[in-house]
This record gives structure tokens, C-alpha cells and sequence, in this order.
């Protein structure tokens, strides 16, 4: 597996390593002593997650507050995404820096947000299926977000303003300045 650094710390893009043959193609697509010997950290996953979305859907920027703050390790089995992952770790250096990246089913990339970040995505293809591993059960209480849309984050999501789709909870998260940070 191929692990390409961000200019965020702690934030990774991985390529697996895809066997392919005259059937198709093997990868392995989670690997947890590979993952922990190629980060120097340990994570463990408790909840395993999957989504359909059709095109120009965003969901997020999502992120969950306190001790149930989650890392997440994040695929698309079908479509494009272009995921989203934004820095509210306040001692961070990077502290409000983003970073984008398309995942596919083709590139078979994956993306490793830490805790502290605010997640979404925007749906470039005509539908996606978007598997990701949490290392925190889903708490909703602890829930929280940032408007995907915010003016001072200025995401470029790739998809036209008049394509956008969002739920109704999602267009009612706040903006950067009144977002809960505590994890
Ligand atoms: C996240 C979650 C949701 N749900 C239930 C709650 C709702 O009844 C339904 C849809 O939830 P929601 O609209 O919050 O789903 P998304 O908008 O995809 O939320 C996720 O989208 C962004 C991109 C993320 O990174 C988060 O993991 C998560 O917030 O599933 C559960 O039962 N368990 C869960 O872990």
C-alpha cells in the first residue's frame, strides 16, 4: 500500500496494492497491521459504515464533539466523490486548513481523517456508494457541522451551484465561526 502525505499532519491518502488477472482484480482494502506499521499509530474501528448518493448530493461537513470525536477511514466501491476533510484541531498548525481529494471505485484510493476534522462530500458520478470505518460508535448527541458552503473555507465542492443537493438538517448546520470545536 502506496501512503501519500497531505499538507495536513495526520491526514493520509492511500493506494492499495491491486492484484489484477484475467478474472478482475484482489486488493486488500483494510489491512489493520499494515495500517498501523505504515502510521506509527494505532487505530481501532468499531463501526463500519456505507451510504448511496446520487449526483450533486454534498453531505456535511460533519464531524462528532468531545470524547466521540471519530477518526475515519474513508472508500467509494461505486462512482466518484470528491471528499472533503477540514482541520478543527485548534493546537493544529494547520488549524482551518482543508484538503480535497476524488475518491473512486476506479483509483480505489482511500482517505484517513484523524479526529478533529470535519468531514463531507459532493457526488461527481451518477450515483455513489461510500463505505467508511469509524474508530467511535455514532453518538448523536455529540453531533456537529459546519455549513458546507462556508465563505471562509471556500470548498470548491466540483459540482454546479444549481446541481447541489443537501438534507434540510445539513443546510441548518452554522457557519465556520458559531461551529462547536470541543474534542
Ligand atoms: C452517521 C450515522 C447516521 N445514522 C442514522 C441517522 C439518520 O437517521 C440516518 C442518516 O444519517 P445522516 O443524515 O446523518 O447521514 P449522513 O449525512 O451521511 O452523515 C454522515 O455524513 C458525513 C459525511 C460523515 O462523515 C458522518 O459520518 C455522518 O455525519 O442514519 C446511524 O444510524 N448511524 C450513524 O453512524
Amino acid at each position: 500500500m502506496k501512503v501519500i502525505n497531505t499538507k495536513i499532519r495526520d491526514l493520509f491518502i492511500f493506494e492499495p496494492k491491486v492484484f489484477d488477472d484475467d478474472r478482475g482484480y484482489f486488493f486488500e482494502s483494510y489491512n489493520k497491521k499494515t495500517l498501523d506499521s505504515l502510521l506509527e499509530k494505532e487505530y481501532t474501528f468499531v463501526q463500519d459504515n456505507e451510504s448511496k448518493s446520487s449526483y450533486g448530493v454534498i453531505r456535511g461537513l460533519h464531524y462528532q464533539l468531545g470524547p466521540f470525536s471519530q477518526a475515519k477511514l474513508i472508500r467509494v466501491v461505486q462512482g466518484k466523490v470528491y471528499d472533503v476533510a477540514v482541520d478543527l484541531r485548534k493546537n493544529s498548525p494547520t488549524f482551518l486548513d482543508w484538503v480535497g481529494v476524488e475518491l473512486s471505485a476506479e483509483n480505489k484510493r482511500q482517505f484517513l481523517i484523524p479526529k478533529g476534522f470535519a468531514h463531507g462530500f459532493s457526488v461527481l458520478s451518477e450515483t455513489a456508494i461510500f463505505q467508511y470505518k469509524c474508530d467511535e460508535y455514532y453518538h448523536p448527541e455529540a453531533e456537529a457541522g459546519v455549513i458546507y458552503n462556508d465563505s471562509s473555507l471556500n470548498i470548491d465542492w466540483k459540482i454546479k451551484a444549481e446541481d447541489i443537493k443537501t438534507s434540510p438538517k445539513d443546510l441548518l448546520l452554522p457557519k465556520l465561526e458559531g461551529a462547536k470545536m470541543n474534542f
